[in-house]
């Protein structure tokens, strides 16, 4: 029997017999690395490590193509296994959740509770959060990052939950919190050393590359104690009379009022709420962390759209989301926040579930595909000065030069953010409220010199 012919995989670097790549694969900030990578090996390359085959695409146009304009699209909807949160406890939830019955199950529930029209119900709970941050943040400016997560926190704890964060001593926020935290120490997704090795999750602690299993291990028992704690808090409340309208407490009244018809467990509910958490809070936090650093370096963009802010909404009231279509220049802000420090630069990958050949090149079943939004924000064929914080670019011309926003922010085909419309409304209202109220601008040292901070990032799951 002759084997059949393959065309070849997409280009990568020369390999090593057997171990391939494992010796030049980045080990840290691997957006920048398949980036750089990119500039030899094009917008779609490998790296195969011990055979196994990743895809590293650096171009929307390429990424919308693969998994999501070609008919053979839908063989890219599914997902890696990430052993390493699978460990830690991390079951229920839709972002690592293999394509098949339980991800439709669970996109549908995302789907219901977040889509563009449900999302229009949370507003109030965004506007009223980002009117307690200016609030706080006049009040204590020293404790500017606390407040800022504690926005992202309180948003998605009070529309999933129900819950209103009052207090830093809360339960529920600590637990959230620190679980966040402890799933930005796990290394860049998809590249855990546990994944290439499964066995390393067996081998005593002592032994080399076991690290990410020991650490996940140690937060198992919190990570599903997020599972636990609101759905006992939520049932408490509803069984007094007094839950707050919320996304878990209508999935569970419908689930008693309609049993199987329904369509879901409360294992599901579970799942949702804690994801949302997860994949919300984090990701928010660290969008509005880039947005202060930009406005602290870029003091004359923050000067631009406070006085679009007075000319349109005026000094007698503050900004509400019906303002957001009379502020191109805030909008433009936001967008190139995302494009300029995005919250999770080499997104979430996906996996391929058949064989597929793309513009030639052959993309085997199993591969995985790392979507590398840092080299998609940085293409240099969209945008001109990539590098550079400049949300004139998104204007027409001749003030600006028409480039698009970025078609990478909230990722590709049937796995695209499922938050996005939610995400981005507390986002636009977060800072459409900060600029209003208040002004963001470096410290200063004891004679009264300003101190250049330090730009500096943590990249692991997020940025
Ligand atoms: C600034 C905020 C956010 C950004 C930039 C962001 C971006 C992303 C990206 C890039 C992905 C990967 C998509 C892909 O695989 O191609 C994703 C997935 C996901 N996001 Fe978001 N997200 C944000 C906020 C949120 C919020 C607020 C929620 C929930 C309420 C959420 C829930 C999810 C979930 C559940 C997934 C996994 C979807 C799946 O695997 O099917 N995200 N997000």
């Amino acid at each position: 029997l002759r084997r059949p012919r393959y065309p070849p995989l997409p280009p990568g670097p020369p390999a090593d017999p057997f171990i391939g790549h494992l010796r030049i694969a980045p080990t840290s900030d691997f957006g920048i690395s398949f980036y750089n990578m990119g500039k030899t090996y094009g917008n779609l390359m490998h790296l195969n490590i011990f055979g196994r085959i990743t895809v590293v695409v650096n171009s929307v146009r390429v990424a919308a193509e693969l998994m999501e304009k070609r008919r053979s699209s839908s063989k890219y909807n599914d997902r890696a296994l990430l052993r390493v949160f699978r460990i830690m406890g991390w079951t229920e939830n839709l972002a690592f959740i293999p394509y098949g019955r339980t991800f439709q199950r669970h996109r549908r529930m995302f789907k219901e509770a977040f889509n563009k029209k449900a999302s229009l119900n949370h507003r109030p709970v965004q506007l009223f959060e980002a009117r307690v941050l200016a609030k706080n943040l006049m009040k204590e400016p020293d404790n500017w990052a606390k407040l800022l997560t504690r926005f992202s926190t309180a948003v998605i704890l009070r529309i999933v939950h129900g819950h209103h964060v009052v207090s830093e001593y809360d339960p529920l926020v600590k637990l959230a919190e620190e679980e966040g935290w402890a799933l930005t120490q796990l290394g860049s997704v998809g590249a855990n050393l546990l994944d290439v090795f499964p066995f390393l999750q067996y081998m005593p602690s002592w032994f080399p590359g076991t690290h990410y299993a020991q650490f996940a291990r140690e937060h198992y028992p919190k990570v599903r104690e997020m599972y636990e704690l609101p759905l006992r808090d939520v049932l408490e409340r509803m069984a007094q009379g007094t839950a707050a309208e919320s996304v878990m407490a209508s999935q569970l009244s419908a689930l008693h009022r309609e049993g199987d018809r329904v369509g879901y467990t409360v294992e599901d509910i579970k799942g949702v709420a804690a994801t949302s958490y997860i994949a919300g809070a984090e990701t928010t936090a660290s969008t509005l962390f880039s947005f202060m650093l930009a406005m602290v370096l870029h003091p004359e963009c923050q000067l631009r759209a406070q006085a679009e802010l007075d000319r349109v909404v005026g000094t007698n009231r503050l900004p509400e989301f019906d303002d957001r279509p009379s502020l191109p220049y805030l909008e433009c802000l936001l967008q190139e926040t995302f494009r300029w420090n995005h919250p999770l630069p080499t997104g979430v990958p996906h996996r391929v579930t058949a064989d597929d050949v793309y513009d030639g090149m052959f993309i085997p079943e199993g591969s995985i595909i790392i979507p590398n939004i840092r080299g998609m924000t940085w293409d240099e064929s969209l945008y001109a000065d990539p590098f550079t914080f400049d949300p004139t670019r998104f204007l027409p011309m001749p003030e600006g030069r028409n480039e698009p926003f970025s078609g990478a922010t909230w990722g590709f085909g049937r796995r695209v953010c499922p938050g996005r419309h939610l995400a981005d409304a507390s986002l636009w209202i977060a800072i459409a409220m900060l600029l209003s109220t208040v002004q963001i601008s470096k410290a200063v040292d004891e004679d009264g010199n300003e101190i250049m901070p330090e730009v500096a990032f943590i990249t692991s799951f997020t940025r």
